[in-house]
């Protein structure tokens, strides 16, 4: 019963959605197969001929909508693209592997990102496992990176980027929530910041880190996944929006998870004792939906996720911090190193700028940007 009323709200929403590209003309990336846009063609051909026009869209949208349920197209989830297949999961929850319809690769302006994870899709089933990718919705918070030129979609239709650190096992490393930082920066997305396993420490001593973020206008949240603290908010702040979930291995992305969502029955992996690391249970991209709304995207792209799309000069610009004195350093490529007259150091020498988030910037182009390889 409940599934029979879904298929039907996806048409309304397939309906809707296609009804607004006919009229709007843009049929750029959505694509329905022959009739729709054998329509178009045709309502467009009749257009500068007074009510007529006007008539022929009607009449295209209604014939348009019988187009689309007859199509019978389910609406779902890319879970993971790999070349020509994806994989999706349909609103019920069932999961397909599909192929891209041929029209929506070649009217895509860079082939490769025709359909990404996490893009909205409309497709056909062929068999119960099976189908064709018909269209794509529109993408808002993208993440993504740059190599060689090219942009990467990781996981588009995001709003927010959980940064999971933990307090201790492993330890806590700010360079590491830096990172994400900047990426949620350069893409556009709002990061969130959660140290978990608060439980391990004397809650006194995060204040420092808690304050540090806080005062540059992050959300900072501590949490447990052990005694429950913080999941009340946790859950509360998930609920209705699409997340993507980073994290070094072991921080404990997925015991989070389960007790916010509990049933939901995430593998929990162990920290090695020998070096405190993770064993990145997690391998392949999952999408979990939350209860009453909403999603959490977890993929191993972001997880790995390094700052190959930054480069050193940028990096200072990206933090909130230091950002109003990088126009001031004497030399425009100033990467406030070792240069003279640079107002970073100066904001830096003078407690404008805190030592440790010098220290950890330094320590991130470092460890990261300034490698020969
Ligand atoms: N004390 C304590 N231990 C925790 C907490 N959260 C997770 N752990 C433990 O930390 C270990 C790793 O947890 P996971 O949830 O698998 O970590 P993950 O971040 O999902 O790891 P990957 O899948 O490898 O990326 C497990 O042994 C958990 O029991 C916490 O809040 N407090
Ligand atoms: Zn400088």
């Amino acid at each position: 019963m409940a599934k029979k009323k879904k298929s039907s709200n996806s048409r309304t929403a397939f309906r809707k959605h296609h009804q607004g590209r006919v009229r709007g003309g843009d049929l750029t990336r959505d694509f329905t197969g022959g009739k729709e846009m054998a329509d178009l063609s045709r309502g467009e051909r009749v257009s500068g001929k007074g009510d007529l026009t006007r008539k022929r869209t009607i009449v295209s949208e209604t014939e348009s909508e019988e187009a689309a349920s007859k199509a019978e197209l389910i609406s779902g989830r890319v879970i993971s693209a790999h070349g020509l297949k994806c994989k999706v999961m349909a609103d019920d929850g069932s999961m397909y592997e599909c192929a891209i319809r041929q029209v929506l690769k070649s009217l895509s302006i860079d082939g490769r990102s025709a359909v990404v994870a996490g893009d909205f899709v409309w497709f056909r089933a062929d068999t119960p496992q099976d189908g064709m990718i018909e269209r794509v919705a529109d993408r808002h918070g993208i993440i993504c990176r740059t190599s060689r030129g090219q942009q990467h979609i990781i996981v588009a239709n995001i709003d927010y980027l959980l940064i999971i650190a933990s307090a201790a096992q492993p330890g806590l490393k700010p360079v590491l929530i830096d990172r994400f930082l900047l990426t949620a920066k350069q893409c556009d997305v709002e990061p969130v910041i959660v140290l978990n396993k608060v439980d391990l420490v004397e809650p006194t001593s995060m204040q420092p880190i808690i304050g540090a973020y806080a005062a540059m206008g992050f959300r900072v949240l501590m949490t447990s996944a052990e005694d429950g603290t913080g999941v009340d908010y946790l859950r509360e702040l998930l609920q209705g929006k699409q997340t993507a979930l980073a994290g070094q291995s072991g921080v404990g992305k997925s015991s989070l998870l389960n007790v916010v969502q509990p049933g939901l029955g995430l593998a929990i992996g162990r920290v090695s004792t020998d070096n405190d690391k993770g064993r990145h249970t997690t391998t392949a991209s999952q999408l979990i939906p939350i209860e009453g709304g909403g999603a959490v995207f977890d993929t191993p792209g972001i997880r790995q996720f390094q700052l190959w799309d930054i480069s050193a000069g940028e990096v200072a610009g990206l933090m909130p911090d230091m950002r109003p004195y990088v126009s001031s350093c004497r030399y425009p490529n100033c990467l406030h190193l070792s240069e003279d007259d640079c107002a970073v150091k100066d904001a830096v020498a003078d407690s404008r700028i805190d030592a440790r988030r010098y220290d950890a910037y330094c320590h991130l182009l470092e460890d990261d940007l300034l490698v020969e390889d």
